[in-house]
C-alpha cells in the first residue's frame, strides 16, 4: 500500500520536510530540513546575504517564502546539486532522530510519495504523475539506514542519537 504524506499534521507528516526535527550539517544547526534547503540554494550566489535570513526564519513556512523569492538570484549549479543537497539534509534528519528513523523504517518496503498538489518535482503532484523525487529520496535514506544498521550490528558499532 502506497504511503502518501504531505502536511506535518497528517499521517506521516514527520516525512514532511517542514517537520520540527532540528538537523546539524558542516557545523551549523538549522530548526528543519526545509530551513537548511532553501539557504542551499544561495551558496556562493550574490544573493547570499539571505542566507543567515532563512537560518532565522521562525518557521520553515517563512523560510520556503524567502527561498521562492523570485527576485533573489539562484546559485548557477542548483539544478544540478539541488537532489543531492536534499538528500544529503534527510539522510541527516533520520540519523538524528531515533523516533522518526523507526516510522521510516516500519514502512517496509511501501512506495512513500510525497502528496503535494502542487509539486511535480519533488513531489507527485494534483493528478500523480509527478517524479515524487522527495520520495525516492525518503526510500533511498530507508535502505542506507537499513545498510548501517546491518553493518553496526556487523561491527558492534551503534546509530547514534
Ligand atoms: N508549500 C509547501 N508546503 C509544504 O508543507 C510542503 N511539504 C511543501 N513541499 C516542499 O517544498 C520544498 C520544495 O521547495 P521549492 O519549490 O524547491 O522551493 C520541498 O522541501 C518540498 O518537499 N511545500
Amino acid at each position: 500500500m502506497t504511503i502518501y504524506f504531505y502536511k506535518v499534521w497528517q499521517p506521516y507528516g514527520c516525512f514532511s520536510n517542514f517537520s520540527s526535527h532540528p538537523i546539524q550539517i558542516h557545523g551549523t544547526y538549522w530548526s528543519t530540513v526545509e530551513h537548511y534547503y532553501q539557504a542551499q540554494k544561495f551558496v556562493g550566489s550574490k544573493d547570499a546575504a539571505i542566507i543567515p535570513v532563512i537560518h532565522a526564519a521562525a518557521t520553515p513556512e517563512e523560510a520556503a517564502a524567502l527561498g521562492r523569492c523570485n527576485s533573489r538570484t539562484l546559485r548557477l549549479d542548483w539544478d544540478v546539486v539541488k537532489t543531492q543537497v536534499m538528500r544529503e539534509a534527510v539522510l541527516k534528519k533520520f540519523l538524528t532522530h531515533t523516533d522518526i528513523r523507526e516510522i521510516l523504517l516500519a514502512t517496509g518496503d511501501e512506495m512513500i510519495v510525497e502528496n503535494s498538489p502542487t509539486d511535480y518535482f519533488w513531489g507527485c503532484g494534483t493528478d500523480k504523475t509527478g517524479n515524487n523525487h522527495l520520495g525516492k529520496i525518503l526510500m533511498n535514506v530507508r535502505e542506507e539506514i537499513r545498510r548501517l544498521r546491518l553493518y553496526s550490528v556487523i561491527t558492534s558499532d551503534c546509530l547514534t542519537e
